[in-house]
């Protein structure tokens, strides 16, 4: 195992992008997207997505010279077609004016449509808590989650990204799949020879499994806490595609390109100026008061905690990486 430095992780994975048809804007912000889930730690969605990337790129599935529109739908809602494109370009394109709509109207809608999201959904949410913001990303996937007592996959692994100010400057963020564990950690626990958990799977007859490869060749995931997970995973289905007219992850086809891997969906940002319910500073103390509470009640870890802290080790001393993997990258980026 060696260490690589973030910046020049950015760098390797730019190559990698443009190498496979990326224009440099795009690969600029996939590449730091995925460096940065690495740096914090974030197995499933970090440098273990790159050949997924790389092969959907090869597909034609995805179009990684996409220019996103950017619409103006009254005073608190952006529409955004990603043009097949990958969602983070959408999103930075679209920011400028939700921030300004936000501003002026307490709140914005972020509605982006025909859109690829293969990563962790934090990265999308923190900024707008770093502006003093309350953030919420919604995005649908591909269906291998059976809704609620059904038999078939209907759901995506569909994740919600939160962050909220806090008074030190802080945020505080979750970031989850809907699903009973994401899919990339399935893939991960196939690889590398591990049992799932009970509860977390189906197999090809709808019996529960806790066989990674049943629940991936013709199975299914559950949804997290049974029908309460299947609702939130039913609303993100909503959110994300009925409401910004992205594909529903039932609807996600990719017979015409094999290899591909992006889901083409949708994801919703809801962004809420926190002063409107009052001053941003009684905001952020009562969110002290309530982490005060979880503290005190016993719960030591804060979701995002164990993120930061390993933020913190890897910029200090390089985000490991094994001398396989770095080679790896090292001949994709060659194209
Ligand atoms: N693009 C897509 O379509 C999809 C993306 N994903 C991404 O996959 C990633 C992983 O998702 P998932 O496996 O569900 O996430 P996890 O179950 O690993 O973590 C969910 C949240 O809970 C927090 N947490 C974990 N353990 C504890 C604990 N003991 N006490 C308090 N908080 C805790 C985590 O904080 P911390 O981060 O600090 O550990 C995180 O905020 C996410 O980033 C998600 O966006 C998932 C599905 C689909
Ligand atoms: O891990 C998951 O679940 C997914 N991640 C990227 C997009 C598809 C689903």
């Amino acid at each position: 195992m060696t260490r690589i430095d973030f910046d020049a992780l950015v760098a390797l994975l730019r190559r990698i992008f443009v190498a496979h048809g990326a224009s440099a804007a795009v690969a600029e912000i996939l590449a730091r997207n995925c460096a940065g889930a690495e740096r914090d730690g974030a197995a499933s969605h970090g440098l273990f997505r790159i050949d997924g990337y790389v092969s959907t790129l090869q597909s034609g599935w995805v179009d990684p010279r996409a220019v996103p529109v950017v619409e103006d739908v009254g005073a608190a809602f952006v529409r955004v077609d990603a043009a097949n494109g990958f969602t983070q370009p959408a999103l930075a394109a679209a920011t400028p004016r939700a921030l300004a709509k936000v501003r002026e109207a307490g709140c914005c809608v972020v509605a982006i449509r025909r859109s690829h999201h293969f990563a962790a959904l934090w990265p999308d949410v923190e900024p707008f808590a770093e502006q003093g913001l309350v953030a919420l990303a919604l995005v649908n996937s591909m269906a291998v989650v059976v809704p609620h007592g059904g038999s078939r996959p209907v759901y995506g692994t569909n994740p919600m990204g939160f962050a909220a100010p806090r008074a030190d400057g802080g945020i505080l963020v979750f970031d989850q799949a809907s699903s009973a564990m994401a899919h990339g950690d399935v893939q991960i626990a196939r690889r590398e020879g591990h049992a799932l958990p009970p509860g977390t799977g189906v197999d090809a007859d709808g019996r529960p499994t806790t066989d990674p490869a049943a629940v991936l060749d013709g199975g299914a995931l559950l949804a997290f806490g049974g029908h309460k997970g299947s609702g939130i995973a039913m609303m993100i289905e909503i959110m994300a595609a009925a409401l910004t007219g992205g594909q529903f992850s039932f609807e996600v086809d990719w017979s015409a390109h094999p290899g591909a891997q992006t889901p083409c969906t949708g994801q919703c940002l809801i962004l809420i100026d926190p002063a409107r319910g009052g001053t941003l500073a009684g905001f952020t103390a009562r969110v002290e008061r309530l982490i005060a509470q979880m503290h005190a009640a016993g719960q030591d870890r804060l979701p995002g905690d164990r993120r930061f802290a390993t933020r913190a080790q890897t910029l200090r001393e390089g985000i490991p990486i094994s001398a396989e993997r770095l080679a790896r990258l090292e001949e994709l980026a060659l194209g």
